[in-house]
């Protein structure tokens, strides 16, 4: 298991990770969301010691990644695969990587895993993003590790490639592998995780399992009238939520679409446009950025 506790950081004066605590279950895909900017691949980094944390701290099944003594073989990662080395051969990047951590050398059956098998004998700056992603998860994997922390892995790959990788995370999460997966977009990690942590400017917004989050997804209904304001005012006295969106709809939650229609016809509101909308992963995601269309009514 990962636990993130407590862990801030700033950059002199700004925070740029602020108390961010969550667990990276074994056996689990943790998404890990926000946009651009919001500290998904600052907090990756002070898991994996490569930047110091002013407090908290990051575990990896209770220790420190600084004190393994061999952390390939425990924890694998991908942060950007543009570091690997341009001028080796994508082969002996894996040799030299199996050699420093005391790791038995495999590249050629790591290379056939992601897919590169015939692409050993070329220089690493001769690969496309897309085949030093694979690289890069290849060295990642290359210990066997308990735990895979991947920032972006999904960035570069075609369709298919976007397929092999989802499908080798889940063969590895079977074999209970905890593994910390970060993406801006979040419909993009519904299609493989278990559990969602977003986070924006620094501080962790939403934790929960993915089916915590579609209890979340109440149902919407969308009404258009020129008399908004008294159809919102009506949908709140009968105890709904409503509010406006930018198209000037009332938003309205709580109430059916026949009920919104019955209390417009009480008084007599004409209705141009009357749907119910399920609120998705995205509407959830977008609430807990702040990004949300929805602009609450008077
Ligand atoms: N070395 C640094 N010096 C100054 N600011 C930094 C440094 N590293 C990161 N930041 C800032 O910290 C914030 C978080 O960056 P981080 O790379 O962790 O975000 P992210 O969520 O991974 O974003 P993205 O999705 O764009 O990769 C950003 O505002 C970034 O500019």
């Amino acid at each position: 298991m990962i636990t993130f506790e407590n862990v801030s950081k700033t950059i002199g004066h700004r925070p740029i990770i602020v108390d961010v605590s969550f667990v990276v279950p074994d056996g689990r895909v943790t998404g890990f969301v926000g946009p651009n900017g919001a500290g998904k691949s600052t907090s990756m980094r002070v898991a994996l010691g490569l930047t110091s944390a002013q407090q908290g701290q990051a575990l990896f099944d209770g220790r420190d990644y600084r004190s393994l003594r061999l952390p390939l073989r425990e924890v694998g990662s991908l942060l950007d695969a543009r570091w690997l080395m341009p001028n080796l051969r994508a082969r002996d990047v894996l040799d030299y990587c199996a050699r420093t951590q005391g790791v038995t050398p495999r590249s050629t059956s790591l290379l056939a895993l992601v897919g590169l098998a015939d692409a050993g004998d070329r220089r690493v700056g001769q690969l496309s993003l897309g085949m030093r992603q694979r690289l890069g998860i290849a060295v990642a994997l290359l210990g066997s590790p308990r735990h895979l922390i991947l920032d972006e892995p999904l960035n570069g790959l075609d369709p298919g490639g976007i397929a092999w990788l989802r499908d080798l995370i889940r063969q590895l999460r079977d074999e209970g592998v905890g593994i910390l997966l970060s993406s801006h977009i979040v419909s993009e990690l519904a299609l493989i995780a278990d559990n969602i942590v977003v986070i924006n400017k620094g501080r962790i917004v939403l934790d929960g399992t993915l089916d915590e989050l579609a209890i979340q997804s109440r149902p919407h209904v969308l009404a258009r009238t020129e008399r908004p304001d008294d159809l919102a005012q009506a949908t709140r006295a009968r105890g709904a939520t409503s509010a406006h969106d930018v198209t000037g709809r009332v938003v309205i939650s709580g109430l059916t679409a026949r009920e919104v229609f019955h209390v417009a016809a009480h008084l007599g509101i004409a209705l141009d446009e009357l749907t119910t909308r399920e609120r998705s992963l995205d509407d959830i995601y977008r609430d807990a950025i702040g990004e949300t269309i929805i602009q609450e009514g008077e």
